[in-house]
């Protein structure tokens, strides 16, 4: 069974076709780098799959199941762009919370571990800085021991060492049997830390392949593969 299963999926915002006829099928312990320039669709194809929102036609399925059971089952994590916390809850508060919603949350102490916040535990969510917000962020995805992690952008805030420490969190997460769908804009991260790459373009599909497969479209630079395949500039 795969874990993730989009089938045809298309989403309209009006008159603009933010996903059409999307095709994505992602099998268990895999990484999968989610590209594409602003506005290709990546954030509402990562909603969609989440079931947070509908769409107009096609089908999504994780764990051969529609989201929403996937996401009661406890199987699913998710980091989705710019979620807020309870102000005034401590870093601590929001890792005990996500346990409390899954069957078969993690060690908050590995947690802690994992996204770097150890020695920010008691820290008021509200009083973080950006880098540490994405961690605590990753922390709330991750405190549930899911079996698919969703992040959506999860890097973008965090300096060198917290990138480095993240993305070794993410790999080894994926080793041990679990499944990462990411969106991100660094392509040397998507390289580095994806099985395979996925490029969307005005909403759809066009390319996906290994790092190295999609290198070679560029001549041996992702950079110059990126722009072919999506026509922008960087
Ligand atoms: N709620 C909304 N209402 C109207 N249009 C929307 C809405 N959400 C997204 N769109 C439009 O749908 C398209 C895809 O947006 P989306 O946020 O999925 O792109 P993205 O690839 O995540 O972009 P970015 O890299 O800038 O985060 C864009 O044209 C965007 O303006």
């Amino acid at each position: 069974m795969n874990v993730v299963e989009l089938n045809r999926v298309t989403r309209h915002f009006g008159a603009v076709r933010a996903v059409g006829d999307l095709d994505l099928t992602i099998g268990r312990g895999s990484v999968v780098a989610l590209l594409g320039p602003n506005g290709a669709g990546k954030t509402t194809a990562l909603s969609l799959l989440l079931g947070l929102l509908e769409p107009d036609r096609g089908s999504v399925t994780l764990f051969g199941r529609p989201p929403s059971a996937a996401v009661r089952a406890g199987l699913i994590g998710a980091m989705p762009q710019d979620s807020g916390f309870v102000p005034g809850a401590t870093v601590r508060d929001v890792v005990e919370l996500a346990r409390a919603l899954y069957p078969h949350p993690l060690p908050a102490v590995d947690v802690l571990a994992a996204a770097g916040l150890t020695d920010r535990a008691g820290r008021r969510v509200d009083r973080l800085s950006g880098g540490e917000t994405q961690r605590a962020r990753f922390a709330f995805a991750l405190a549930g021991g899911p079996e698919l992690l969703v992040l959506d952008e999860p890097a973008a805030a965090m300096d060198v060492t917290a990138r480095q420490a993240f993305w070794d969190g993410v790999r080894g997460y994926a080793e041990d049997g679990n499944t990462v769908l990411f969106s991100t804009h660094q392509l040397h991260e998507a390289d580095a830390v994806a099985d395979r790459i996925v490029v969307l373009a005005a909403g759809t599909v066009v390319a996906d392949a290994t790092p190295e497969q999609i290198r070679e479209i560029g001549g041996g630079s992702l950079d110059a593969a990126f722009r072919t395949l999506t026509g922008s500039e960087r």
